[in-house]
């Protein structure tokens, strides 16, 4: 490929991308290409170029300087679209067949070019329209398991790794989490957008002392656990989904963090699914959240056994605690996601696409209450069936 010198910020633009693409080399001589700005996400923009003869197509990401969905009033590192194009290159060194592969990226454009997965479905779609994905939970898993191992103390050497997580020291997107997952909704914040009809219940969880101090000692964590190299932004809309094949894109938040946040932020998206569906259409969601965990802690523990570095790791009993503490720690967590995603700035399609006012009020409620009690009664949920019973308690 053409190595083209680095050139000066600049916002693209359709035909911008497309000079770009060929500057680049991606592309045979005189291909017709077409290029649409595609980026439906938060926060950049996503050009996706086909070659309208082959149909091979290339995607270009681009963060800008600001947060889209909220505009230049919130301005945004440029540094992230390195962050996530070196994320997606370490993971790939764990798990090439979960992630895109990225041809190009560039630091001063800040511009990641990689694989077009046109061919599948962003899986928070899908879901939507009602399919069920039946390996997207062991893939979800085995990534989340092989990620974490390898990017942790037990799995890599203790001195490669703090230099690995100094690389990923991300403060500018962890922010946003600190603030709209675990602080924002708790209070009465300004950034906090529900409806009018919803605030009788909102304002119980802000005069809820004890459902604040459960939310402190998981944004606590958050702050200061430096366990595995994260996604951060794990959610359906994250991940690109067919039957056979999983993809995880948009590794934007990646930084070091408590091992049960990504398993957390899937658990709560699937769970998000399921209340907007009717009873008889949920037991999927739950049986992927069951799929998640055991793949999670067959792939992990397997990996601690035969791999692992760190002298203590065949100490009876670690691992066990290793995992228990994940598991706790990824209830809450879930429960975070769920209130934010319900009550907090960035919403998610599955429940604001509820076309029936009535019917979207009551999954909404149903989420505060099922988010409160996963933060609250996280230590007590007892294995992956804690979510179903929890949800049936919860429904009214
Ligand atoms: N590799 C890819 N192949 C095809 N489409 C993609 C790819 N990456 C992103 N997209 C499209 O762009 C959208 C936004 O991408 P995303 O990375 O989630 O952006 P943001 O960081 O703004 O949330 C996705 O929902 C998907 O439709
Ligand atoms: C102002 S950013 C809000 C929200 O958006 C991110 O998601 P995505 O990039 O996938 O659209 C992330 O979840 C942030 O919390």
């Amino acid at each position: 490929m053409t190595i083209v010198q680095s050139a000066v910020y600049e916002p693209l633009t359709e035909q911008k991308a497309t000079a770009l693409a060929v500057r680049l080399g991606l592309f045979r001589d005189g291909a017709p290409l077409l290029c649409r700005e595609i980026g439906d996400g938060n926060l950049n923009l996503v050009f996706h170029i086909v070659d309208q003869e082959t149909k091979q197509g290339i995607i270009i990401k681009q963060a800008l300087p600001y947060a889209k969905v909220v505009g230049e009033s919130w301005p945004l590192t440029l540094k992230r679209a390195v962050i996530e194009s070196n994320a997606l290159r370490t993971f790939a060194s764990y798990v090439p067949q979960y992630v895109p592969n990225v041809y190009y990226s560039d630091e001063s454009l800040a511009i990641t070019v990689m694989e077009d997965l046109s061919h599948l479905q962003i899986a928070r779609k899908g879901l939507i329209e009602g399919k069920t994905y039946p390996l997207l939970s062991r893939h979800i898993g085995e990534f989340i398991a092989k990620t974490a191992f390898y990017t942790s103390d037990f799995g890599m050497n203790q001195q490669e790794k703090k230099k690995l997580a100094q690389s990923f020291v991300n403060p500018e997107l962890c922010k946003i989490t600190e603030d709209l997952v675990f602080t924002d909704p708790f209070f009465d914040h300004d950034t906090n957008n529900f409806e009018d009809e919803l605030r009788p219940d909102v304002e119980a969880l802000w005069e809820d002392d004890r459902l604040r101090l459960e939310a402190a000692k998981l944004k606590r964590k958050f702050l200061t656990e430096a366990d595995v190299l994260l996604h951060g932004d794990l959610h359906t809309g994250s991940i690109f989904a067919s039957d056979d094949e999983t993809k995880v894109i948009d590794p934007e938040f990646a930084f070091y963090g408590p091992i049960g946040f990504d398993l957390g932020q899937f658990f709560a998206n699937l769970l998000l699914n399921a209340l907007s569906r009717p009873e008889s259409e949920r037991r999927p969601l739950f049986d992927h959240i069951d799929q998640t965990w055991d793949v999670f802690t067959s792939v992990f523990s397997e990996l601690w056994r035969t791999e692992s570095v760190e002298t203590y790791a065949a100490t009876p009993g670690l691992l066990d605690e290793v995992l228990r503490q994940a598991f706790v720690d990824a209830v809450g967590f879930a429960g975070c996601e769920v209130i934010r995603r319900t009550i907090g700035l960035a919403h998610v399609a599955d429940l604001d696409g509820i076309d029936q006012k009535v019917e979207r009020l009551a999954a909404k409620r149903h989420a505060l209450r099922l988010g409160r009690r996963l933060i609250v009664e996280r230590a007590e949920l007892a294995g992956t069936d804690g979510f179903r019973r929890l949800f049936v308690e919860t429904e009214r």
